[in-house]
């Protein structure tokens, strides 16, 4: 058998990181009911402070790695971020798709894509708010752009209805808020930002889809809205929920009772879907309305 070659500093670092972000990705988390986070300590189950008091040796060496873990983290997703609005600027310039389904379509992917992506940050307490640096970076994209007067044409072929950049300041900005909110506040270990992601992206874009091709029968108390762009946004907002709590549960971030699950996020998904047909567009944004709907119906239903 070969001798392992003994490995360079720069090599060992390397191979330490590699390590890390591996056991980080894919170690099952127990996270206690009261979603603080933790993780696998030395010795058993222990917060990533209760760690630090513990064994500062390891606790130096463990903030270095996360940090330099949730760096190369945070730099995958925002250029994650960027990739996917050039390719459906690109898609929409070369008229492969239209405009407004390619803003659509970046509505239901970027959130959903960036709720996916939150395990590849590290267990460090910290790490939520390197994840939340992604939308902070695209929000204030968004505002350079919206109040600029050369703004960037990719961006707003992407991302408007009429290709007028004050248009940025509005739905896009209130959609990126509401993943920084998520991030922050509930993050990997509560199902109640999740569900507001998969509601306000994959429910209310998929409503706008499905309620333009099929929205012949208006809803009574708002002509602007159909019964099948609602009817659309309940069934895809649930599944995708499911989908969401299903993932962090496998990944071991949640640990969802499975028999009362379906009916508590049916009831959160009811919610975002009345609040989303109501004819409060003019008032407030649906990239507000919806996620607070969801966020409040959602903590009230998992109460965490
Ligand atoms: C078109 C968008 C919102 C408009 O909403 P509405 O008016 O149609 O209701 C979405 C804007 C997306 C933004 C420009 C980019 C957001 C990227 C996200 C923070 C991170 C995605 C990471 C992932 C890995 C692709
Ligand atoms: N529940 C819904 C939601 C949207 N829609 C259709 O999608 C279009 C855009 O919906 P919207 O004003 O909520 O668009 P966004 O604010 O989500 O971008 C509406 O004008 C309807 O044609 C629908 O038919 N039923």
């Amino acid at each position: 058998m070969a001798a392992a070659l003994p490995l360079s500093p720069v090599s060992h670092q390397l191979c330490r990181i590699s390590n890390r972000f591996w056991y980080n990705a894919m170690t099952p988390r127990f996270c206690s009911p009261v979603s603080s986070p933790c993780y696998i300590g030395v010795k058993g189950i222990g917060s990533s402070s209760q760690l630090r008091a513990r064994h500062p040796l390891i606790s130096s060496a463990a903030s270095t790695d996360y940090l330099l873990h949730d760096v190369g983290a945070t730099v995958a997703v925002l250029s994650g971020a960027y990739a996917l609005v050039l390719l459906f600027e690109s898609l929409t310039k070369r008229d492969v798709i239209p405009q407004r389904l390619s803003r659509k379509l970046v509505h239901i992917l970027s959130g959903l894509l960036f709720a996916l992506s939150w395990p590849i940050f590290s267990a460090s307490t910290e790490a939520r708010y390197f994840a939340a640096f992604v939308p902070l970076v695209n929000g204030l994209r968004l505002v350079v752009n919206g109040l600029s007067v050369s703004p960037n044409s990719t961006l707003i072929q992407s991302v408007t209805r009429e290709g007028r950049p004050e248009e940025l300041l509005k739905g896009p900005l209130f959609y990126v808020l509401a993943l920084l909110v998520a991030a922050v506040f509930f993050w990997r270990d509560s199902p109640t930002g999740m569900t507001s992601l998969a509601m306000m992206c994959g429910g209310d874009g998929i409503a706008d889809i499905m309620g333009r091709k099929y929205g012949s029968y208006k809803i009574p108390y708002n002509p602007r809205k159909s019964l099948a762009g609602s009817i659309s946004m309940f069934i895809f907002g649930f599944f995708i929920s499911i989908g969401l709590l299903y993932y962090y549960s496998s990944l071991g971030y949640l640990h969802m009772n499975w028999e009362t699950t379906f009916t508590r996020v049916a009831i959160v998904s009811l919610v975002a879907t009345l609040v989303e047909s109501l004819p409060i567009t003019d008032q407030i944004d649906d990239n507000v309305s919806v996620p607070l709907a969801t966020i409040l119906a959602a903590y009230l239903s998992f109460g965490y």
